[in-house]
């Protein structure tokens, strides 16, 4: 369902952050991505959700294959696939709410039938109780709680993280873990580039490295692999 074909990424500087990537991931699969820094695992997630394009080679997400995506087919695409970041990336003057009902919203949904959504997804994310705060009323693990709430609100086939536990406490990273594991227990892919070697080790998940633009290790129920 997420499929890399002899891709390449050359930024216009000439690094070469992608170099003959060839991955099939499967949906429902959970998937971390690991590998030194600069290794590409920014790049490879980028790559996915459109937001870098391949210098050559092809990619195929959810049946669509995203060289001939056209610029106004990328929203369909991104509502597709849910991304979460390191540092969060809430609109600061949007009430946890909005923050959320804005993914959303510009599906034309009825008002009544997007509260309901929205208010299921930050049940699921235990916020309920928050929804009328601003972003900077909220702990980290909150504000990433409701990236999440965020991410999942169209249902996406896939939600990828770009080290989403990088600036939280070990406890409050596992919070985050949990939630993300009970999402992809529901189904939905889940693909996440760490340096969290105890989170990956723990898990026992997929584990694809990358080093230097390269896939150097891939393994089921694999580890971390790296000092730290
Ligand atoms: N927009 C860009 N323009 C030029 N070079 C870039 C750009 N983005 C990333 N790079 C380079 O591409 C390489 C891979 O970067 P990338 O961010 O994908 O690595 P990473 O594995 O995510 O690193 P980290 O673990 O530090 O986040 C690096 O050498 C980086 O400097």
């Amino acid at each position: 369902m997420i499929e890399m074909q002899d891709v390449t990424k050359k930024y216009p500087n000439g690094i070469m952050a992608a170099n003959g990537l060839n991955i099939l991931i499967n949906q429902g699969e959970f998937v971390f991505v690991v590998g030194p820094s600069g290794a590409g695992k920014t790049t490879f997630i980028k790559m996915i959700y459109r937001e870098e394009k391949p210098t050559t080679g092809k990619i195929i997400v959810n049946g669509v294959n995203l060289s001939s995506l056209k610029n106004r087919e990328i929203p369909h695409l991104r509502r597709n696939v849910g991304v979460v970041f390191q540092d969060f990336k809430l609109l600061p003057t949007l009430t946890v709410f909005e923050n959320v009902a804005f993914a959303l919203e510009v599906i034309e949904h009825h008002p009544k039938d997007i509260k309901k959504r929205v208010m299921e997804v930050l049940a699921l994310v235990g916020l309920k109780h928050k929804v009328r705060m601003l972003p900077s009323e909220l702990s980290g693990g909150e504000q990433q709680r409701v990236s999440i709430a965020r991410s999942i609100v169209n249902k996406p086939k896939v939600v990828i993280a770009d080290e989403p536990t990088g600036n939280l406490d070990p406890e409050t990273s596992w919070e985050i873990m949990s939630l993300l594991d009970e999402i992809n227990t529901q189904g939905t892919t889940v693909i996440m580039a760490t340096h969290n070697r105890e989170i990956v080790n723990t898990m026992k998940h997929r584990v694809i490295a990358i080093e230097n633009g390269r896939v150097v290790r891939d393994e089921q129920q694999g580890e971390y692999g790296y000092e730290s």
